[in-house]
């Protein structure tokens, strides 16, 4: 590996990601493994097969649908990127990894505190009555018999009175998503950002874990808890939702290994909701790569539908605003070539004051529109609590 290493010790490590003002960087904190990567500055863009050996880490996207058109999105995933620098956080150690000619130089790693700020802003859509529409026009395909259950999603334009403060922002997701995945890229003054709970797929060697995420209910009280989990682990439409995921994951795992195992369904307690979750094993076999399991997975009925194709057909049909990273697979990949994607929701797109929103619902027949709604703004309170 072409990278010096040493160790850091900076109050915050925030601070490594301040440091590279205006400079490509991605932000990438696992709570399974308690580990944060940090990478700035592009060293290169890698092709498809290439070996990633001499990376300590590379960060890969690919958009939710793979082309885009709204110049928001112009230029933001669908790339395989190494870094020049990393910061690597993990068990109360931050290793610093710098490429051999592009070290930024200790001085210029600043301490800064991070401080959060609470944003002053301003909704600029009420879309109740756009989200009926999409609602409606979605739940005739799935009376007409052509879908199980299509995923929507609304976008909500946000616009705050100075520049959304990105480090702020990832503080505060931090700190009130701690079973979340928090993740940020920057590229050219726009950042897609976000806390989400759900895994698309990791590999350590020949094993492949995915995760089915789906059905949903509103955290009310702490003390509550049990009874909404009770209610969300015994409620049909919930289960039949979730079922259509975890059918979905198994039936491609087994095309591609004789051996799959699937998890016990049990619940996931964020900070507002609840999801139902059933984890799915999976020996790969020799060849396949992380990537080709993210290709064959993407995107499973959590984000998309079933049957997929149709389902993809319907959001493109119905939907009014382009998806771009919402829902896309988001991963970092180890020099061996292991690693994990997540999914991109509970995300926003951060441009100077604004920022783009996104959260979306399984509908299936026995659906209701206001009750999806409701659902839909509580998944919206990850972004608008950290503003
Ligand atoms: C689509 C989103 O979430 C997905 C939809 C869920 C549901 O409908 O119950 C639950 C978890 C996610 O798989 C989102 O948060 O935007």
């Amino acid at each position: 590996m072409l990278y010096q290493q040493k160790e850091l010790h900076l109050k915050d490590a925030l601070s490594f990601w301040q440091s590279f003002k205006h400079e490509e960087r991605v932000f990438f904190y696992n709570p399974l493994e308690q580990k944060l990567i940090i990478g700035a500055r592009r060293l290169k863009a890698l092709h498809e097969g290439a070996s990633y050996l001499q990376f300590p880490y590379v960060f890969s996207t690919r958009t939710f649908f793979p082309t885009v058109k709204e110049q928001k999105w112009a230029g933001l995933g669908n790339e395989t990127i190494a870094f020049a620098n990393y910061l690597v956080v993990m068990d109360g150690k931050q290793i610093l990894y710098s490429y051999k000619d592009c070290f930024l130089g200790w001085d210029n790693i600043q301490e800064q505190e991070p401080t959060s700020r609470s944003h002053v802003y301003e909704m600029m859509t009420d879309d109740y009555g756009d989200w009926q529409e999409l609602f409606n026009n979605v739940q005739q395909e799935i009376m007409l018999g052509k879908v199980k259950k299509v995923v929507i999603s609304r976008e909500m334009k946000i616009a705050c009175n100075t520049s959304v403060s990105v480090e702020s922002v990832l503080k505060n997701l931090l700190e009130k998503n701690p079973n979340s995945f928090v993740f940020a890229y920057y590229k050219e003054g726009k950042t897609f950002i976000g806390a989400t709970p759900e895994v698309l797929v990791c590999k350590e060697k020949e094993q492949v874990i995915s995760h089915a995420l789906a059905g949903t209910i509103l955290r009310s009280e702490p003390g509550q808890d049990e009874k909404q989990k009770n209610l969300l682990l015994n409620d049909p439409k919930n289960r039949h939702e979730h079922q259509v995921v975890l059918d979905y994951i198994t039936s491609v795992m087994k095309r591609f290994s004789d051996e799959v195992i699937v998890g016990e369904t049990t619940t996931l307690t964020l900070k507002n909701l609840h999801h139902l979750k059933t984890c799915i094993k999976a020996k790969s076999d020799d060849n396949s790569s992380l990537q080709d399991w993210v290709e064959r997975l993407h995107p499973t009925p959590a984000l998309g539908g079933y049957p997929v194709r149709e389902a993809l057909e319907i959001i493109s049909r119905y939907e009014t605003h382009e998806r771009g990273l919402y829902a896309a697979p988001i991963g970092m990949i180890n020099e061996h070539g292991d690693g994990i994607f997540v999914v991109g929701i509970r995300s926003a797109l951060i441009d100077k004051n604004m920022v783009y929103a996104y959260a979306g619902c399984g509908i299936v027949e026995k659906s209701e529109c206001a009750q999806e709604y409701l659902e839909s703004n509580n998944k919206m309170k990850s972004i608008l609590e950290s503003l």
